[in-house]
């Protein structure tokens, strides 16, 4: 790997994170909504919303299924859950009608919440069910409206894959694939295998091809470009491959990147893009809590040990005070 590709993953920390501060309000370090959770997936949407607030956000939602709603409550008094999305079983009976009325419902009620976020991270274990993934392609068009960033992963990439005019030149979204998510994608945007000697070239196409958006591709290095800049971060992580740890990325993603936002708008003079900060940052102190959970519990690590040393990484890349 070039070096100039190497990020300066804890430069970037340092920038992005804002330093605690009295005069703030309760939300101005980001509100986040987790858009994910259905009858099989409950820890993925909580992963991703939980890693937001430890790493610093004030606010974490989920919006998920009727079914997944208490059990998601159950894991964490902190999050705050709307049991709102509904599958093609409610509606097996449905007139057409009805079930119209039943996503305008859904949409309308999110629309409520909507321009409360900063940023949005849609699937975490949404599950694929038809139904369900119509009305959340409504509300990605919902925040494509209120210039809202979102990330997309999991069954959000699936829906997305099969639906590129949802993300195509939306700038503010940011897609982070995994190994076969990221298959999916080059074989359906760019009509080819995915390319082992030349990642950072594909890659680069691929973003290109979609309009700009920005993509980080997960794996033993972390790939991210938004059509123009490619960068990676290689920081030594762990060599646990439990499920979930790209679910907190994801929640942290959405957190860094609504800082990042927040510190460009107030200084004119940093031409740097926020999504590509917000994914490296993400991807850095994941990196780094990977690796300070796995020097505890080795065999036994899992995704909520890393999530319990998000805040102990960060302290030691920007300390509190
Ligand atoms: N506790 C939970 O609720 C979790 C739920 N999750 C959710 O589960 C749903 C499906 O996500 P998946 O990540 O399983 O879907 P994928 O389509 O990425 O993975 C499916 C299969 O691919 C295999 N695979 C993984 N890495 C591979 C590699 N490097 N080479 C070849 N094969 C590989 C895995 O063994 C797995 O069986 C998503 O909604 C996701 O968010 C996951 O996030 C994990 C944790
Ligand atoms: N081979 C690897 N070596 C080191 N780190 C890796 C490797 N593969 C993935 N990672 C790290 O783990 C993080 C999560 O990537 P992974 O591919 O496990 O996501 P995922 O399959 O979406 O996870 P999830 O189980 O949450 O759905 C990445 O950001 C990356 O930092
Ligand atoms: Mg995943």
């Amino acid at each position: 790997m070039s070096s100039t590709l190497e990020a300066d993953a804890e430069s970037v920390l340092r920038l992005v994170t804002p330093s605690l501060d009295l005069k703030r309000h309760k939300g101005q370090a980001g509100k986040i909504a987790v858009i994910g959770g259905c009858r099989e997936y409950t820890g993925a949407p909580y992963f991703a919303a939980i890693s937001a607030l430890k790493i610093g956000a004030d606010l974490s939602h989920v919006f998920c299924t009727k079914d997944a709603a208490p059990v998601i409550k159950s894991y964490s008094p902190e999050l705050i859950v709307h049991p709102l999305l509904e599958e093609s079983y409610t509606v097996s009976n449905f007139s057409e009608e009805e079930r119209r009325k039943l996503q305008e419902k859904v949409v309308g009620e999110v629309d409520k919440w909507i321009e409360r976020f900063d940023c949005l991270v849609i699937g975490p274990g949404l599950g694929r069910d038809p139904f369900l993934l119509e009305c959340v392609s409504k509300i990605m068009l919902l925040a494509r409206k209120f210039n809202l960033p979102f990330v997309v992963d999991g069954d959000g990439l699936f829906l997305v894959t099969n639906s590129i005019d949802l993300v195509n030149s939306y700038p503010l979204a940011v897609l982070t694939p995994n190994v076969n998510e990221y298959k999916r994608l080059v074989l359906k945007v760019l009509n080819c295998e995915v390319d082992e000697e030349n990642p950072e070239d594909q890659l680069r196409s691929l973003a290109k091809v979609l309009g700009g958006v920005t993509i980080l591709k997960k794996g033993r290095s972390d790939l991210i470009s938004n059509g123009e800049i490619v960068k990676s971060v290689s920081i030594y992580g762990s060599p646990r491959r439990c499920g979930g740890q790209g679910d907190i990325l994801s929640g942290s993603v959405a957190v860094f990147l609504s800082w990042a936002q927040q510190l460009i708008s107030g200084h004119e003079s940093l031409s740097e893009n926020p999504a590509i900060l917000g994914c490296i940052a993400a991807s850095g102190l994941l990196r780094k809590a990977a690796s300070l959970a796995f020097t505890k519990h080795k065999r036994s690590t899992l995704t909520s040990d890393i999530i319990a040393c998000l805040g102990e990484s960060l302290e030691g890349i920007c300390p509190a005070s």
